[in-house]
């Protein structure tokens, strides 16, 4: 969803800012030493080290060769070539053995991040204050499915090369020892790469999280044509939101350009050093011959010599080229960290905020139909509201002012108004999902089938089954079966059971998509119906059906003994009801009975 960008925020940087989240987003990867993924990365560790084992090995055979053929010697030849082709069978098993490893903690890392996001994400009310209220983030979904998917991906190809490289630098540094001007030359070489790298990564970071934005924006406006469009079919919006979607994919584009230009001079910066690397390993090999270190030696000992003392510069270098190869890879771990992160931050502010909330007002907690609630369910009032003011998050202008009432049981209220005068709204305040700017609302019953139960205006489908549709839980009993039939027939649904052919008939569309809205309003009256509670509050829940039909569900509703707390437009509704409360604007509302007790 596109948002407003605050002025206020830091651009995503590779500073300690960012060692710190990407500290924090360790501590998810690797929650304790016994955890699965720490066992599969000191397998990994494992099998890097015996790669690199081997390499040195194989590094080693052709001055052995040289020596040998020198020498003119058949049998050691032959054995040689033997040990050779040995080395290079286990070289390529622990290699694939290595790429099998990092792409398990890939998959065991994503499912830990996103599960992790998950948890904060569906807490309480977290997901809605996110993607409704808060403005503060763009695009939590794709930050949880795209972004946490090429961290895992980036961290776990960059892993064994990053997990060796202290051991290898260690082992080749200590083989080179023996000349300080070398040692000097390479590590000049590698510090001198870090810093460059570092300054060129530097802008490359704020643009790829700004890349990640549009690229949401631009999923976004995809998924938005997708659900609705049977409506933009209406009004043969093809051709406009044609254009829309083309302009939100060039300011896309646009930004990956830019991104592009200022990575082509971080490929020039990498490229550049891994060529230089290699001159500078025949330069490194070049002194001490020049210098005269090497002149008592023979053709044949000095090329066995030479061939040695360049593998192990060439693969200290080579160590070290990795590293600054690694730079492209570190800029997207720092784009992906600080997105993830930032949102990590952004819901544990809200989650902590509604829990100080819900502390406050413990009914208000949004676990639905849990024990502790199905035993505390006090007398027959549900929601108290004293001088309660509140208002749209966007607005300064009070949607209702000091409204003070009481909602028992047994009287049913009808809330009217003219459009936007705040009835909706009044819904949001009395189930905590807006807070109230002055005043206070206390829900006294709980949140379920032996509570409250909110019909919203737009009919709430999920995924699933039919019976899924009414019922949470998945579980099969007869009893319950013969319920959810009695009520899907009392709602007029009995055709969409044969439609469908059975309760658990698994279906591959969206539910959204294939009902008519009288239908899937039917269906949540067959939830309503199936868990029954003491008070339903239903925000235009019989629009789209017929006065009769109307009628026929409401009455239904009282027979099974619930109150009533109706947002409606219809005058059918009135009868119903035993009280009106009337919202008129500018804060204002009035009160009136409806039938004499
Ligand atoms: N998420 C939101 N952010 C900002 N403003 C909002 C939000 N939701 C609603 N509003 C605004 O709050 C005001 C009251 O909205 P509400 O949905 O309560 O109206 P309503 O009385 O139920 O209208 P209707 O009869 O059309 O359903 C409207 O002006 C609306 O634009």
């Amino acid at each position: 969803m596109p948002h407003v960008k605050n002025s206020s925020v830091k651009r995503p940087k590779l500073d300690w800012r960012f060692l710190q989240r990407f500290c924090s987003i360790l501590k998810i990867l690797f929650p304790s030493w016994s955890n699965q993924s720490v066992r599969m990365f000191m397998t990994l560790l494992g099998v890097a080290l015996s790669v690199q084992l081997v390499i040195y090995q194989v590094g080693l055979i052709p001055s052995q060769f040289y020596e040998v053929l020198s020498e003119k010697n058949y049998g050691k030849f032959k054995n040689l070539v033997l040990f050779a082709v040995m080395l290079i069978l286990i070289n390529s098993t622990l290699k694939s053995l290595d790429q099998y490893i990092s792409s398990l903690l890939y998959v065991s890392w994503r499912k830990s991040l996103t599960e992790e996001l998950h948890s904060t994400y569906f807490k309480g009310r977290v997901y809605y204050t996110l993607n409704v209220l808060c403005k503060d983030i763009d695009n939590p979904d794709q930050r949880i499915s795209q972004d946490v998917e090429r961290l895992c991906k980036q961290i776990s190809t960059m892993a064994s090369r990053l997990l060796i490289s202290p051991f290898t630098v260690t082992y080749y540094t200590y083989q080179c020892f023996n000349s300080f001007v070398l040692l000097f030359c390479i590590f000049g070489y590698f510090v001198a790469g870090t810093i460059i790298n570092k300054i060129l990564i530097g802008p490359i970071v704020s643009m790829l999280v700004e890349q990640e934005k549009l690229e949401g924006d631009f999923r976004f406006k995809h998924m938005q044509i997708r659900v609705n469009a049977e409506s933009a079919a209406f009004y043969r919006a093809g051709k406009v939101e044609h254009m829309r979607t083309d302009r939100r994919l060039q300011m896309l584009l646009s930004t990956q350009r830019s991104l592009m230009n200022k990575e082509l001079w971080l490929y020039i910066g990498v490229n550049t050093f891994d060529y230089l690397g290699s001159i500078l390993s025949y330069i490194v090999i070049a002194i001490p011959i020049f210098a005269g270190d090497y002149d008592g030696l023979t053709p044949g000992e000095l090329s066995a010599l030479v061939s040695k003392n360049a593998f192990v510069c060439i693969y200290l270098i080579n160590c070290f080229t990795q590293l600054i190869d690694l730079s492209t890879t570190v800029s997207d771990v720092a784009g992906y960290t600080h997105r993830i992160e930032e949102l990590r931050e952004v819901m544990a502010d809200i989650a902590k905020k509604q829990c100080d909330q819900d502390q406050y007002d413990p009914l208000s907690k949004d676990e639905p139909y849990s024990d502790r609630e199905l035993q505390s369910v006090p007398g027959d009032t549900a929601f108290v509201l004293d001088c309660l003011s509140y208002k749209s998050p966007v607005s300064v202008e009070l949607l209702v002012k000091d409204l003070t009432l009481k909602i028992s049981q047994g009287t049913h209220m009808l809330v009217v108004g003219n459009t936007g005068t705040g009835k909706t709204s009044l819904l949001r305040v009395l189930n905590g999902l807006w807070e109230p700017c002055s005043g206070s609302v206390e829900m006294t019953t709980c949140f379920g089938p032996r509570g409250v139960l909110f019909l919203p205006q737009r009919a709430y489908l999920t995924d699933g089954t039919l019976r899924e549709q009414v019922r949470e839980e998945k579980t099969i009993c007869s009893i319950d079966d013969e319920r959810i039939l009695k009520y899907l027939e009392l709602v007029g649904l009995s055709n969409l059971l044969t439609r469908i052919g059975g309760l658990d008939t698994k279906v591959d569309w969206n539910w959204d998509d294939v009902l008519s809205p009288g239908e899937m309003q039917r269906l949540c009256f067959a939830r309503l119906f199936y868990l029954q509670p003491k008070f339903a509050v239903l925000d235009e829940a019989t629009s789209a059906l017929t006065e009769e039909a109307e009628g026929q569900l409401y009455k239904a509703c009282k027979h099974l003994g619930m109150t009533l707390i109706s947002l409606g437009h219809r005058s059918t509704l009135e009868k119903h009801h035993d009280i009106m409360l009337r919202l008129c604007g500018g804060g204002q509302w009035e009160l009136t009975k409806l039938k004499e007790a």
